[in-house]
């Protein structure tokens, strides 16, 4: 199978605090400290459920993704992220079935990952990332080593 776990949740937020307001009352621990994803223009404070983050994206910059996001349709739901053992094997394998990536290669994502979109067109209204966690890592489960 090519993805192993339903690997994040992401939702858009103009400020961390706020957006973690519901997932402190329902007894949620931020995983470590806030981290800057420089690539992305987005801090992130992650929560995790069982083996699911639970991700919050606010912008650093006005060209980020979230920014845009949050002009267009405000604070909420911004993506599902899927984790796979090969991500470049899983581009090619996705790009030769039509899909549209937004990307030509992975980029960095949190905590060390490797990331890739799929336009929320081919994602049937929804916008979904690919990743990929390093050997070693938490949640590199050796799928596909
Ligand atoms: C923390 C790092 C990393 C991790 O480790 O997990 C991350 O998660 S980073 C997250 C932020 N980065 C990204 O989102 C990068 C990929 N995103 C993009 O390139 C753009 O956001 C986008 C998806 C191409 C949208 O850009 P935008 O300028 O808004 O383009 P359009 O307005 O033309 O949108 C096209 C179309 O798609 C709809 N849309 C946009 N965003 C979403 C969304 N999050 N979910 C569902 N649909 C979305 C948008 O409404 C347009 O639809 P139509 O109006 O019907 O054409
Ligand atoms: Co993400």
């Amino acid at each position: 199978m090519s993805v192993t776990h339903l690997d994040h949740v992401a939702i858009a937020t103009p400020d961390l605090d706020i957006g973690s307001t519901p997932y402190l009352a329902l007894g949620l621990h931020p995983e470590g400290p806030d981290e800057d994803v420089n690539g992305q223009g987005v801090r992130v404070r992650a929560f995790m459920v069982g083996e699911t983050l639970i991700e919050l994206l606010m912008p650093t910059r006005p060209d980020s993704p979230i920014a845009a996001y949050l002009e267009k349709r405000g604070p909420g739901l911004h993506h599902t992220a899927y984790r796979v053992a090969d991500l470049d094997a899983e581009m090619t394998r996705l790009r030769a079935e039509g899909a549209r990536f937004l990307s030509d290669a992975p980029a960095p994502g949190r905590a060390g990952t490797r990331v890739a979109f799929l336009h929320p067109k081919w994602g049937a209204g929804t916008l979904i990332e690919l990743v990929e966690h390093l050997r070693g890592q938490a949640g590199f489960d050796g799928t596909g080593v």
